[in-house]
């Protein structure tokens, strides 16, 4: 039987932990060649691949011994142009391009950065190349390190609104315990809840080769993060053959079900912003158009309140004067005067470049009373 969550999904987190990015050529080979195939299909396939400390090591001298965080992110820095390099070789086997996004917790954190690192990886996708992302260990210190790949491909799948993540490692899926202290352990082929007895089953990552970072305990935190954004997860073995199309089988990894949708997620976020600083007031048009789910361009607004940064928490305020809808702003304050009323053809001549047509994008927008896109309290 095949997974229809499989078939149906249209945006893809891959993520490729470091265990097998030692494996060879052959593993990353086969990794490649799935994702061209489902890319191929029309699928938008975005690979978060971890690797960097683990290959940077023996560049650098280092042992296999414990490393100082500034060794750690000292052998990501030999290690990461490896690992594209490898990414590169493989997928130019099927004339794809790649390219690297290095990211941070605070592109989680904050909307600017949020926005643009969407706006790339999307921008990506619609070329056809295929993003390859890793945490920027540079600048990420102890405090704010994601700690794992694993949380940090659960958040580029919120980040690009995909519908499946898939966690590929050295092992096949989530065993009720942890099988390297219990050989009769089974693997757990469906999730629908991830509660505490789920949590309980996980163990961290293999100690005995000390390559991985986050075990099982990781995949799961990670899995939990993409359910609560309408993303289903399936972890599996990424030294199988065929190890992402096989994932399609029901009898292969261990696949959790998403709890909560895409649009709640967002609105949730959106609506949790700090109080907004400005307002946009929109014509009756613009009004009518947000009611069915569409993005505000600027030639329905009318004027534009406050001060706020490009991806800034604002008002939409409908021509009665009430307050309509939260959006997330794609321009700042005084760009958005400037373009206010215009057609989205006369941006690039009024600011000097042109970011998007809309001054705030549908994905970014919650209408204050439950309608196309959820509601929030404006
Ligand atoms: N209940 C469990 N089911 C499966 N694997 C588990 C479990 N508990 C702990 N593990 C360990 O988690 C490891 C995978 O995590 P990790 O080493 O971080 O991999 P990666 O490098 O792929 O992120 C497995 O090799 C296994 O040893
Ligand atoms: N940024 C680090 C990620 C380390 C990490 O999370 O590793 P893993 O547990 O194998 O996914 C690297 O590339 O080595």
């Amino acid at each position: 039987m095949t997974r229809r969550g499989f078939d149906a999904a249209r945006c893809i987190v891959v993520k490729v932990g470091s265990s097998l990015l030692q494996s060879g050529p052959s593993v990353i080979d086969a990794i490649a060649d799935d994702i061209a195939s489902l890319a191929g299909q029309g699928k938008r396939i975005v690979l978060v691949s971890s690797g960097a400390v683990a290959l940077g090591r023996p560049r650098l001298g280092l042992g296999s011994g414990s490393l100082t965080l500034e060794q750690k992110q000292a052998a990501a820095a030999a290690g990461q142009p490896v690992l594209v390099g490898e990414w590169e070789r493989t997928f130019a086997r099927h004339g794809r391009a790649t390219a690297q996004a290095l990211l941070t917790l605070d592109v989680t954190e904050s909307r600017r950065h949020w926005l643009n690192a969407r706006a790339t990886l999307h921008t990506l996708l619609d070329l056809g190349a295929i993003p390859v992302v890793n945490e920027n260990d540079t600048i990420a210190t102890d405090e704010i390190r994601y700690g794992d790949n694993d949380r940090l491909a659960a958040r580029v799948a919120q980040l690009v609104g995909a519908d499946l993540l898939v966690l590929l490692s050295d092992i096949e899926g989530l065993f009720d315990r942890d099988p390297r202290c219990h050989p009769e352990a089974r693997l757990v082929p469906e999730v629908h809840r991830i509660d505490a007895s789920i949590h309980a089953m996980a163990g961290d990552a293999n100690k005995l080769t000390g390559v991985g970072t986050g075990g099982m305990r990781s995949k799961i935190l990670a899995a939990e993060i993409a359910a609560a954004s309408g993303c289903a997860t399936i972890i599996g073995s990424g030294s199988a053959r065929t190890p992402i199309l096989r994932l399609r089988q029901t009898g292969c990894g261990s696949w959790f079900h998403p709890t909560g949708s895409a649009v709640s997620a967002r609105a949730a976020w959106i609506a949790g912003a700090h109080s907004p600083n400005g307002e946009i007031r929109i014509d009756a048009g613009a009004a009518s158009a947000l009611q069915a789910g569409k993005s505000l361009l600027p030639v329905g607004a009318i004027a534009v309140d406050g001060h706020f940064e490009r991806g800034d928490a604002v008002r939409i305020i409908g021509p009665d004067g009430t307050a309509i809808a939260r959006g997330v702003s794609g321009y700042d304050a005084s760009d958005a005067r400037r373009i206010c009323g215009c057609k989205t053809a006369e941006i690039e001549a009024l600011l000097g470049y042109r970011r998007a047509s809309a001054l705030v994008h549908a994905d970014d927008i919650v209408l204050s009373s439950p309608g196309a896109n959820g509601g929030c309290n404006v």
